[in-house]
């Protein structure tokens, strides 16, 4: 990432959020409230897609008055104040609709320790983040149509290099497999368990999720959601 430069879309994303079947790359970045013994902000929100870096020298009296924060661009900046919806509907909402008709969907949150990856994916139960309203979302949506869809999920955490099964931890660690063409990789091993709610099997206890490698071969939807925290997967595939 260099200063101004367009954001990794490249596009132009005047209009957020995504119209569903867009396939594109959205990067977003949200910025969180300082926390108490945290008093000076550095990042800030210039606008709906600007960051400002300030400058770390800014008060040295031996650099006048140049300034040299720094200003990077990209499809979506959030700023403190913004909630757990606004970030689900501009980012990943119109990605479900997309899973609904078929097309396959990620949802990745990075960033360093203390970020606010865990609050932005997963929340709490008064302020549900993106991976429980996305779930609630596709429940909600097959629920009338429960001959139409079927939903089965994995979850899996990728730690250290070792892939352990989050439905099944006893069977040790997995192995990636991948077919003579090296199209389709697959876990091997990995639980995939039939579900109709979130309530039926509690996603949210264990939130570390990461890149759940088990890409489709036929016309069926897959979202996965994942967060780098100690790295884990939640991987859903919808068969219609
Ligand atoms: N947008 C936000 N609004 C309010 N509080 C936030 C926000 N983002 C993060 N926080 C708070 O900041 C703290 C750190 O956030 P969080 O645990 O989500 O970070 P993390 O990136 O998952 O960190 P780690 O990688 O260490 O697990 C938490 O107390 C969280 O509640």
């Amino acid at each position: 990432m260099t200063p101004e430069t367009p954001s990794s879309s490249g596009s132009d994303t005047s209009k957020p959020p995504l119209k569903t079947g867009e396939e594109r790359l959205m990067v977003a970045v949200r910025i969180r409230p300082l926390k108490s013994d945290e008093h000076h902000r550095a990042l800030y929100a210039a606008d709906r897609k600007t960051v400002i870096l300030e400058d770390a020298d800014k008060n040295d009296p031996l650099r006048h008055k140049r300034v040299y924060d720094k200003q990077y661009t990209f499809d979506v900046v959030f700023g403190e104040h913004s909630t757990q919806e606004d970030v689900y509907e501009v980012t990943t909402r119109n990605l479900v609709k997309d899973v609904l008709n078929g097309f396959n969907g990620t949802v990745f949150a990075y960033g360093p320790t203390g970020a606010g990856k865990t609050h932005t994916m997963v929340g709490d139960p008064y302020e549900p983040g993106i991976m429980i309203r996305a779930l609630n979302d596709i429940f909600e949506a097959v629920r009338d149509k429960g001959d139409e869809y079927s939903v089965t999920m994995s979850y899996l955490e990728l730690y250290n290099e070792n892939i352990r099964d989050l439905l099944n931890p006893s069977s040790g660690y997995l192995e990636l497999r991948e077919d003579s063409r090296g199209r389709n990789i697959q876990v091997a091993g990995l639980s995939e368990i039939s579900t109709t709610s979130t309530d039926e099997h509690s996603v949210g206890e264990s939130p570390s999720l990461v890149p759940a490698l088990k890409f489709p071969s036929s016309s069926s939807g897959h979202l996965i959601l994942v967060f780098l925290d100690d790295v884990s997967a939640l991987i859903l595939d919808l068969d219609s």
